[in-house]
């Protein structure tokens, strides 16, 4: 099946447990929750993104014919900055990675030694093969995938609270600030459930903090 990608780039991951890790991101092109246009956004299922996801007109960005030539890409990305094949990392994201990511792309980049990371809204099963996996619930859907290595709340939200995820298997619990107008009382509040609530850590956006993609 051909893959349709916005983007493909290589940075650290700002987020979550990996903060700080050299990665390629490999950002799928759609959503199952957002059309992806700003006169739709009022109307998503889930209303607060922060990336642009849709066509194929990013840095790497296009059309995949096959899981091996996307794979190439990616390696190629990672060759183009390092010649350390062993830490060989990427970051499946998007728009929502698992609408598109399948056995063959996973096949193809395990073959090229990549370690692989998703990011996803939960609304999805994760195919068998991922190293990491990190659920961001959104409002209103059911979660369908309610394990893997980490849960990563965009906080606040009002019809989702931690408390509905925090008996869930995941290894790591993270709130979130919700980027946007009100990111600094978002973060504040963020910090004070983290204190009264331990089994929750901060996650910053870090890459937005110094200016990296
Ligand atoms: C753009 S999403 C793509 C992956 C997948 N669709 C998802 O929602 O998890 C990547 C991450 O950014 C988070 N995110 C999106 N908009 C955000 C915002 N305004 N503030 C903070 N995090 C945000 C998502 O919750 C998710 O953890
Ligand atoms: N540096 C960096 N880290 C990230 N972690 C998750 C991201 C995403 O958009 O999925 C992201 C992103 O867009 N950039
Ligand atoms: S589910 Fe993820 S990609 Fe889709 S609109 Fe929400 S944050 Fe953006
Ligand atoms: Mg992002």
């Amino acid at each position: 099946m051909a893959y349709i990608i916005k983007e493909l780039f290589a940075t650290l991951q700002g987020e979550g447990a990996h903060a700080g890790r050299a990665a390629i991101f490999c950002r799928f092109a759609g959503c199952n929750l957002w059309s992806g246009r700003e006169e739709d956004r009022h109307k998503a299922q889930c209303n607060f993104c922060d990336t642009d996801f849709i066509g194929t007109n990013g840095p790497g960005g296009g059309r995949f014919a096959h899981a091996d030539s996307l794979a190439e890409a990616l390696e190629s990305c990672w060759r183009a900055h390092t010649d350390d094949a062993a830490h060989r990392y990427v970051v499946f994201t998007g728009g929502e990675p698992l609408l598109q990511l399948d056995d063959a792309l996973i096949k193809a980049t395990k073959a090229r030694g990549f370690t692989l990371a998703v990011e996803t809204n939960g609304t999805l099963p994760a195919p068998a093969g991922l190293d990491w996996i990190c659920v961001s619930p959104k409002p209103g859907q059911s979660l369908v995938q309610t394990h893997g290595h980490e849960l990563k709340l965009v906080y606040p939200q009002p019809s989702l609270t931690p408390e509905q995820f925090a008996g869930l298997a995941f290894q790591h619990f993270w709130l979130q600030p919700m980027d946007g107008p009100e990111r600094i009382a978002n973060t504040r509040h963020a910090v004070q459930y983290c204190q009264a609530h331990p089994q929750w850590r901060l996650s910053l956006q870090t890459h937005k903090l110094i200016g990296i993609a």
